[in-house]
């Protein structure tokens, strides 16, 4: 069996959905799993209807009708048929979110927020099968949240792998492509999501649960490239890499694949392709148990928006295995995630990642035994495979708060 997956960039338009069913058509077998995103920048688009619902501001219905507007140009370009299911369907759909936000009175801000960003994915694949079955590619549409089971740690929900393995595995039986959501699962009773870009990490679960031959996440690049092109001229396409040094890429912020997606499938040596939609005949990146990466070029990494926090004792006695144990207690509690550590004998530097903004809360708690300096907007660069030329290439007019290197990693912290 194979998993695809597709983006929301994939899907953000109707000849977005065009191509992708082009793309199944070609290139899938009969048993194939297709993990849909939201489309285009929905996720982001339902997380200002989170904000509006929970601030009680008055664009509400504003955002909303964005979303809906959005969805149904692309219903109406790709469905001439004004009587097809698709347009209940989709209307049914904005029914639902419209009942959720008129009654829902939880302010737990993470439960709701996952209540309400589950229907990009709901959505999109509702589309998305819908418009395969038209054209003849005949394909069941599952509803995620029977499949993947989680804990209810919502907006960054752990799956539970047993439960989770025993429901998808049946799929093995099926004998034709499914088309699902991925970023999406359940807890007992509720929509729960595996964090931001989780929807690689579904299709390595559903991977790893029909022990699949192969994953291949469609992207709008080549495949894994040695920098995000967003960010740095002339690129190189990767052939091949290793589970290792994919884990180490991702780990350190190579958005081009989420972290959490490698361990599942390195486990079960499950092979993943990385492969532009916009020309599927181009070989991409292979990952794989080969080599570590071909061409060894070094690769760089680029995180924004991180926060450097110097943490001293008020004191001067060291930072010990006590402090730092508390410290990271505090990170922990406020899910902050922390990008570098580097420390002398009287302080501790941290660049973290405020996700779910705990920012003033941790400098709080910080504050309680410590000394405490930050600098907010600070950008995390990591080269991977360092050389003369890569060093040069990237402190060129920076300036420079933080450096680390090892063997194999410098990483700077610039503001
Ligand atoms: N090393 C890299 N190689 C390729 N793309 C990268 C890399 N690092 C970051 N990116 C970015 O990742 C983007 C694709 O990932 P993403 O936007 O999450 O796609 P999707 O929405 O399909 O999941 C690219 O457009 C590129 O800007
Ligand atoms: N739609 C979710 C999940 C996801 O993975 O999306 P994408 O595949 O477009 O990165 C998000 O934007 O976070």
């Amino acid at each position: 069996m194979k998993v695809f997956k597709f983006g929301g960039a994939s899907v953000k338009d109707a000849e977005g959905v065009i191509n992708l069913a082009k793309i199944v058509k070609q290139f899938s077998d009969k048993d194939t799993v297709v993990i849909v995103s939201a489309m285009g920048k929905m996720t982001n688009a339902f997380e200002v209807i989170v904000h509006n619902l929970l601030n009680e501001t008055s664009e509400l219905e504003a955002s909303l009708n964005y979303v809906e507007d959005y969805h149904s140009a692309i219903v109406s370009a790709l469905f001439l048929d004004k009587n097809h299911s698709v347009f209940n369907a989709v209307e049914t759909l904005f029914q639902d979110l419209k009942l959720l936000l008129k009654t829902n009175t939880s302010t737990n801000y993470n439960f709701v927020y996952d209540q309400v960003i589950g229907f990009g994915e709901l959505l999109s694949t509702t589309i998305v099968s819908q418009y395969l079955n038209d054209i003849g590619v005949h394909n069941t549409w599952l509803d995620v949240r029977n499949y993947i089971k989680t804990d209810s740690n919502f907006r960054r929900a752990n799956v539970d792998w047993d439960m989770t393995c025993q429901l998808i595995s049946p799929l093995k039986q099926q004998n034709s492509i499914c088309v699902t959501q991925g970023f999406l699962a359940s807890d007992s009773e509720n929509t729960t999501t595996l964090g931001r870009e989780g929807s690689d990490y579904t299709s390595a679960i559903f991977a790893y649960a029909l022990d699949a031959e192969s994953v291949t996440i469609w992207k709008d690049v080549p495949g894994v490239l040695n920098a995000d092109p967003r960010y740095f001229p002339n690129t190189q396409l990767l052939d091949q890499l290793s589970y290792r040094e994919a884990i180490e890429l991702a780990f350190y912020g190579a958005s081009v694949i989420h972290p959490k997606t490698l361990q599942p499938l390195q486990q079960k040596e499950i092979t993943l392709f990385v492969k532009s939609f916009l020309n599927p005949l181009e070989k991409g990146t292979k990952i794989s148990q080969n080599q570590d990466v071909v061409p060894k070029v070094p690769c760089y990494i680029v995180k924004k928006n991180q926060i450097l926090i110097c943490i001293s004792s008020l004191d001067f006695s060291y930072i010990v295995e006590e402090n730092i144990s508390d410290i990271f207690n505090i990170l922990h509690v406020a899910k902050m995630k922390v990008n570098l550590i580097q420390n002398s004998a009287i302080s501790f530097s941290i660049c973290v990642e405020d996700t779910f903004t705990n920012l003033k809360y941790v400098l709080e708690q910080f504050q309680v035994k410590y000394k405490i300096s930050y600098t907010s907007n600070v950008s995390l660069y990591t080269v991977r495979h360092y050389n003369d030329a890569a060093i040069a290439i990237i402190e060129s007019n920076k300036h420079i708060l933080v450096q680390q290197r090892t063997q194999d990693t410098l990483q700077i912290v610039t503001k």
